[in-house]
């Protein structure tokens, strides 16, 4: 399989530093509400990477459930992969690859566990279905067969068929603190614009990258 010549050019836009929100999270919401708005698929998807004791980096997607000042947040099993590599190591990075408008955007940060009363409440928001399969799957630990898993949706159903499902203890948020986010947007002939904030006490410095 030839690869070699399969790339495009980023033609749909520039970034200036006069453009730019001097607080991060602020740029990052003009740029959500952007995705959102323009429909792209998943436009809250973001690639989550954690490190483990060897420092062996990992990654996988979830979704960006809250953003404001205090940080990013996501919601996963408290004993899956991801979940015990951020108990070794609170040190994070997030992803959103928003390719359709030529853009990403890149957080690092720390990441600590939400309180479980915030955990709850967006628990008892999902669907009835998504929070029988919360309960019912250890996740990222080995299950037999697909009728195993199906078996144990099958016993939480009966268990909490009656009334509202309650959050389990193994399951919650992480509220991600960034110390730098950098805004990417492609141009022409791989000469893109690139603005990265760094934390600085309160403050944020912007430095224009090389693309
Ligand atoms: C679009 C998309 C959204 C996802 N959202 C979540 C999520 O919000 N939380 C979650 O725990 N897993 C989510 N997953 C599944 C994760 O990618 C991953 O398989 C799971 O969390 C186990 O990861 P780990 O074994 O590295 O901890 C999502 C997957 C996709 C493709
Ligand atoms: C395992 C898992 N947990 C949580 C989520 C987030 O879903 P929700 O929006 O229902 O909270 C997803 C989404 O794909 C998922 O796959």
């Amino acid at each position: 399989m030839n690869l070699e010549d399969l790339r495009r050019d980023y033609l749909m836009a520039g970034l200036d530093e006069k453009d730019l929100a001097a607080n991060p999270i602020a740029q990052f919401e003009i740029w959500l509400k952007q995705a959102i708005e323009l429909q792209l698929k998943d436009p809250t998807a973001m690639t989550v990477a954690t490190v483990d004791a060897s420092g062996q980096p990992s990654q996988r997607i979830v979704l960006l459930k809250h953003v404001d000042a205090a940080g990013f947040v996501f919601f996963t099993n408290y004993g899956s992969r991801k979940a015990r590599e951020l108990a070794g190591n609170q040190k994070i990075s997030l992803h959103f690859p928003w390719h359709d408008i030529e853009r990403q955007v890149k957080v690092c940060g720390v990441a600590e566990k939400i309180s479980a009363v915030e955990s709850a409440k967006y628990f008892l928001s999902r669907p009835k279905e998504s929070q029988l399969a919360a309960w019912a799957s250890h996740q990222s630990h080995p299950v037999s067969t697909r009728q195993m898993l199906m078996q144990q949706v099958a016993r939480m159903k009966e268990k909490f068929a009656h009334g509202d499902i309650p959050a389990p203890d193994f399951w919650g948020g992480f509220r991600v603190a960034p110390h730098e986010i950098e805004f990417w947007q492609g141009g022409a002939n791989r000469l893109h614009d690139r603005f990265s904030y760094r934390r600085t006490g309160e403050q944020w410095a912007i430095d224009r990258l090389a693309p």
